[in-house]
């Protein structure tokens, strides 16, 4: 019997699998951002691919943050911040205005450079999301919630003895783990991650980069990364910024041994940034 390739990577019509090539789960076409007269980022298109880590890198300033927050309209919270273009999620325009933000927060998660844990103790920081999106009915429900998040973020084991102690009076580390399953509870479906690991020492650094690795085989995961190493460990896909532009996007051994640009070059080998 003929196998048609286009059946066997057929996506129900959304993102568009093509054989041998990964599912897209997020799609930017000429994104433009501006914070009041500046203008931060130009006519950015990028894919993001399903079950990937895509990393994206350039020097300070260069707007990958900016960009990062477009992706769950983080920015609609920054007064005078316009964004225009098209962003897609599933195929569905996420600025529409039919788009329930909150809802689109819980589907596209948020991890902060500085762990931020509620002051509140570990079990009620991760019981907090599921509760007000209604996702577990019972206690027993949310417990399993609990346990299935701090298990995925790998943080179980150390803190299952003192649920009810305060997140806060957790380690660096082991804070920064707790946001990661708080981000799990709500069944997200992509992780976003601002420079997850520099408040971290090397190896609070290394578990969280060990994660990330699990993390992607249920979650679509976009990081962004000043160093280089740990871009070229987690990644898949990485793209370079510089000033606001999208300097180019590849796969990540690419990027790293072969880039075809010489400003991605100059970048990870240290000459400017
Ligand atoms: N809330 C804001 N208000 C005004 N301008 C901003 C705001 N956030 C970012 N910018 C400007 O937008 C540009 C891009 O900033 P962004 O933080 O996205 O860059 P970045 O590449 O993430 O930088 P870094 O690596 O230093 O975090 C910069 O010129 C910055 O000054």
């Amino acid at each position: 019997m003929k196998v048609d390739a286009d059946q066997l990577f057929a996506t129900n019509g959304q993102g568009g699998a093509v054989a041998g090539q990964p599912r897209t789960k997020m799609k930017g076409e000429d994104v433009c951002v501006s914070y009041g007269q500046k203008q931060a980022l130009f006519d950015i298109s990028l894919d993001i691919y399903e079950h990937q880590v895509t990393a994206l890198i350039g020097p300070s300033g260069c707007g990958k943050s900016t960009f990062l927050r477009c992706l769950n309209r983080m920015n609609d919270t920054i007064d005078g911040c316009r964004v225009s273009g098209n962003i897609t999620l599933d195929s569905e325009n996420i600025y529409d205005p039919s788009i329930d933000v909150v809802e689109l927060r819980a589907r596209v998660g948020m991890v902060f450079q500085k762990p931020n844990p509620f002051p509140k103790s570990i079990y009620e920081n991760v019981a907090y999301g599921p509760r007000i999106h209604g996702l577990a009915k019972t206690k027993a429900d949310l417990d399993n919630v609990v346990e299935y998040s701090l298990r995925g973020a790998g943080l179980w084991e150390e803190v299952k003895d003192r649920l009810a102690e305060p997140g806060t009076g957790l380690s660096g580390g082991q804070q920064q783990r707790l946001c990661i399953a708080r981000a799990i509870a709500v069944s997200p479906e992509v992780i976003l991650m601002d420079e997850p690991c520099s408040a971290l020492d090397p190896i609070a650094t290394a578990k969280v980069e060990e994660l990330i690795d699990e993390l992607r085989e249920n979650y679509t995961i976009v990081i962004v990364t000043h160093s280089m190493q740990q871009a070229a460990r987690v990644s898949q896909r990485t793209a370079m910024f510089h000033l606001g532009l999208l300097v180019e996007v590849d796969d990540t051994k690419t990027i790293f041994t072969n880039p075809s640009e010489k400003r991605t070059q100059d970048y990870i080998t240290g000459r400017f940034g």
